[in-house]
């Protein structure tokens, strides 16, 4: 099957998941990565100014029009379906679409060179949650949350070479979590076989603990033996200050 994208080779399945593999320059890959992450980072802004908005009517209706032109430019060339997931050079996945962390997603919260770290013991993501992100009034939606958390288990099952696909997940929500600053925890307790025991916080921004999760990750049949790698985050001790992920540190 082809994807009808000329800079990637055709459509191959594993399993599942179905990829392909860039036929890209490496510079001409980061050019053309910071040019779309430009684009969605101006999208993302565009929803939000939306959202708050309180120009009068017949400025909204302008707006309206003028987004709709927009879209109908960048329609002129688009792919059918969703991203799915681009291998680069390195073998490493490009999960563009991805929901949480996508490159090329205007709803993903986890973005920038700050939002997700790896270290021995599992993964960290801070985020900021703004008004897109509203649940209870002034406060992240709970689904929402949700949604990060499983993001970050596979991202910290990965950070210590033991990938699974989640196939429960727990979360005890502690306390209201304001919209702003929320930082995430995710670490690999267990390994039984296929199986991953997986356990995550989440703090707001004053450090208060406001949700903890709980996960089971299970290696699927078909990835065992892959080759297909999980893109690598940077370390932690790359942002400043005490960042340990060891979880009794508070
Ligand atoms: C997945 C990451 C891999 C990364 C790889 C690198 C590169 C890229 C390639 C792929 C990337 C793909 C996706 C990653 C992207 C984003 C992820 C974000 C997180 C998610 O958004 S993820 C989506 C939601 N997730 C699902 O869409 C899972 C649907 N589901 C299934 O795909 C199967 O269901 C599966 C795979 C879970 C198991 O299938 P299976 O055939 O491999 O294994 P099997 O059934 O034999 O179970 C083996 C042992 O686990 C126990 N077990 C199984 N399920 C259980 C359950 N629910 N509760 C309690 N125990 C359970 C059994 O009881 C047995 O236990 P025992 O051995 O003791 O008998």
């Amino acid at each position: 099957m082809t994807n009808g994208d000329p800079s990637t080779d055709d459509d191959r399945q594993t399993g599942l998941v179905t990829y392909s593999r860039t036929l890209l320059a490496p510079a001409e890959l980061a050019r053309r990565d910071r040019a779309y992450a430009a684009l969605t980072e101006a999208v993302r802004e565009l929803c939000d100014a939306q959202l708050r908005t309180e120009v009068d009517l017949e400025e909204v209706g302008a707006v309206a029009a003028e987004v709709r032109a927009v879209t109908a430019r960048l329609l002129t060339s688009a792919r059918e379906r969703s991203f799915g997931i681009e291998l680069g050079h390195d073998g490493g996945a490009r999960e563009h679409g991805n929901a949480v962390l996508g490159l090329r997603n205007p709803f993903a919260c986890a973005v920038g060179a700050r939002a997700m770290f790896w270290d021995d013991r599992g993964a960290r993501a801070t985020l900021e949650l703004g008004a897109l992100y509203e649940g209870p009034p002034g406060c992240v939606h709970g689904g929402v949350l949700a949604l990060v958390f499983d993001q970050l288990f596979t991202e910290a099952a990965a950070a210590v070479g033991q990938v699974g696909m989640t196939a429960e997940l727990t979360v005890a929500y502690r306390r209201p979590i304001p919209l702003g600053t929320v930082t995430v925890d995710a670490w690999l307790e267990v390994v039984d076989g296929r199986k991953r025991r997986m356990h995550a916080t989440c703090h707001d921004g004053d450090g208060n603990l406001t949700a903890e999760a709980e996960a089971l990750l299970v290696l699927p049949r078909w990835l065992e033996g892959s080759d297909a790698i999980w893109p690598k985050r940077p370390p932690v001790d790359a942002l400043d200050g005490d960042v340990s992920l060891d979880p009794s540190v508070t």
